[in-house]
């Protein structure tokens, strides 16, 4: 296998648990000074703008009265319509095909003065401006695949400096130049990645894309606060937990359900006399929780999250980079592939840009507001989790609640899908018949199998035949009954197409954001759910602490639900109480002495013991 540096290209080594750009942190804050221009004024300005443009065509009716006419369906027309729109990017053989989605040429001329002020919007990003005005950030993911474009020089070099410690660290790995203390196999093994959201949802899709069938590391996630997943993952590792790598994914460095899982993993590493710290690496921002963590504990590696880069666009980063690279696939592919398709979507001439044509179709569909969901059908299996990659990208970009300009706009496009041709045997019957609540995407690969590899099962009929007509056939079954769809095309799943259909879809959810004025870049909704979750387990503390107090008075003391509602001063909460006495009773964590759960106002509940410490606590 080639070694890494000839996948990383030689950088200059530095040692893994430096701290990237320490040495660098004079220079930092005169320099960002001068990047983080105040755009405060750029954000109403090209909101301003568009919002004007929005009074005037964001017209759902006026649309739907467009679609009244109906889809093209005469053959020769269709014909003339795809090989019109289709587009084609040379170098990396991508093709988009938009030509069965219905918009009118009214429609796109319509639309071009928000898409001038999309592209403009886009080049404010890319060249620093305060694009996440809600966190007051950058942002800067499109430098991640060409640092030149960072906004000044500090940043720049941090880029190339992490990409060559990742570089570096994965090589020394592999070769086993850095291995674990104690294991059979001298070297490591595996990766267990903690981590959620866009710090596992990237290499999840990166990994099942493009490991190679013998990775020299293999790795498994950790991507949920379930004790039993973590067990079984831990249990499958079995032995193979002495030559497991540890990467803990967290750019807050605080969520809940990651530090969860560092806990429970580090508890499995003590209960097998293996030292964590000799196993683990940390990829957060500097100076979070857990940045702080492995710092002190003397993890092997620590690597740097920007506060500019979102969870749901880090794969380009450390987030991703490492995973990938410690499996053997070219990150640097990955990241030319995405560098070109980014050249691609920053021209400004609509038919010319892919990202554009994926806006255009999704707000024709949609009707800018969301009134269809987007199907994502890849038909190769290993692209099967692109579709779960796709729903936290665009929904957590897309669905917010207001516009740039406070207007509640509740917007959002819906993302689901698995693989073709796997989903035409289970909901595409839906899709061709039902509920009309839909486009579709197909993401279509032309090599069927590695050249000499393919063989005829039947004459003149190969397997891949079969995947590429159960396409091509749904395609045009849901069309000739008016359900849209976009295909994207690409030649072979490489790290190099992988990586331009990342950025694709990026830039795509960036532009569509300006054609509806939101920030694509802040995630507001998911703090309201993280501070109920609080709530629930300070309640529940309060529900423990009700029923030790009532067992140290009398252990045979069992209480109503109500009694011990009253007890926490919660009267109506005991809905909820009655939920978390269901969840402890289930988990032997507290005794029912009377009723059931089926009757909730039959139960009768204590603890049995009294736990004195915790009485004072
Ligand atoms: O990487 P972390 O800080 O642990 O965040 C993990 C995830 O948490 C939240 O759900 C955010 O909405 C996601 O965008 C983020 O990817």
């Amino acid at each position: 296998m080639a070694s890494l540096s000839g996948l990383c290209s030689s950088f200059p080594s530095l040692k893994p648990n430096n701290r990237i750009g320490a040495d660098l942190s004079s220079f930092r804050k005169d320099s960002l000074a001068v990047s983080t221009r105040s755009n405060s004024s750029f954000k109403h300005s090209v909101a301003r703008e568009v919002s004007a443009d929005l009074s005037k065509t964001n017209d759902v009716a006026g649309l739907k009265k467009a679609k009244q006419g109906g889809l093209e369906k005469d053959p020769k027309a269709l014909w003339r319509r795809y090989v019109d729109w289709l587009y084609q990017h040379k170098e990396l053989g991508l093709y988009l095909d938009v030509s069965r989605i219905g918009f009118s040429d009214e429609f796109v001329s319509e639309m071009e003065p928000r898409f001038q002020a999309a592209f403009k919007a886009m080049e404010e990003l890319e060249r620093g401006a305060i694009a996440n005005p809600d966190e007051g950030r950058m942002v800067g993911h499109y430098w991640l695949r060409n640092a030149k474009l960072a906004p000044n020089p500090f940043l720049q070099v941090q880029i190339d400096k992490t990409l060559a410690a990742v570089c570096d660290f994965a090589d020394s790995v592999i070769s086993g130049k850095i291995k674990p203390p104690s294991s059979p196999e001298g070297r490591f093994t595996q990766i267990l990645s903690v981590g959620i959201g866009g710090s596992a949802l990237g290499p999840q899709f990166v990994a099942e894309a493009l490991a190679p069938d013998n990775p020299p590391l293999k790795i498994r996630f950790i991507d949920n606060t379930d004790p039993a997943g973590i067990d079984h993952q831990i249990a499958q590792l079995g032995p193979e937990l002495a030559s497991t790598l540890v990467i803990v994914i967290s750019k807050s460095g605080g969520t809940p359900e990651t530090r969860n899982g560092l806990l429970e993993v580090q508890k499995a590493f003590r209960e097998a006399g293996l030292d964590f710290a000799k196993q683990g690496v940390a990829i957060t921002q500097e100076n979070s929780l857990l940045d702080n963590t492995a710092r002190i504990e003397g993890w092997v590696a620590r690597f740097p999250m920007f506060d500019w880069v979102g969870g749901r666009t880090s794969e380009m980063s450390a987030v991703g980079l490492l995973p990938a690279a410690l499996q053997g696939v070219g990150i640097r592919e990955m990241l030319v592939g995405a560098s070109m398709m980014d050249e691609a979507t920053r021209s400004t001439v609509l038919r010319k840009n892919p990202a554009a044509l994926l806006a255009l179709c999704w707000y024709w569909a949609t009707d800018g507001i969301g009134s269809k969901d987007m199907v994502v059908l890849p038909y190769k299996d290993s692209l099967l989790l692109f579709s779960r990659y796709l729903q936290q990208l665009v929904m957590e970009s897309l669905g917010k609640e207001f516009d740039l300009d406070g207007n509640r706009v509740n917007q959002g496009i819906s993302v689901y899908g698995n693989k073709g041709s796997t989903d035409q045997h289970a909901y595409i019957q839906q899709l061709r018949e039902g509920v009309h609540n839909f486009f579709v995407t197909f993401i279509e690969v032309l090599r069927d199998r590695p050249p000499g590899h393919d063989w005829e099962l039947e004459p003149g009929v190969t397997c891949g035949d079969y995947l590429f007509g159960m396409l091509q056939g749904t395609r045009s079954a849901l069309y000739a009954n008016d359900r849209e769809s976009i295909t994207v095309t690409v030649q072979e799943v490489t790290p190099r197409s992988v990586g331009a259909l990342i950025a694709l879809y990026e830039r795509a959810v960036g532009i569509y954001a300006s054609l509806v004025n939101i920030n694509a870049y802040h995630q507001p909704g998911v703090e309201a759910g993280k501070k109920a979750a609080g709530e629930v387990l300070a309640l529940q503390k309060r529900v423990l602490a009700v029923l030790n107090e009532a067992s140290c008075e009398d252990p045979a003391e069992s209480l109503t639900l109500q009694e011990i509602a009253d007890r926490c001063h919660a009267p109506d909460d005991i809905e909820m109480i009655y939920k978390i006495i269901e969840h402890m009773a289930a988990n032997d964590r507290a005794l029912i002495a009377e009723g059931d759960c089926g009757s909730p106002y039959s139960l009768k509940v204590f603890l049995g013991e009294c736990n004195v410490d915790e009485l004072y606590a």
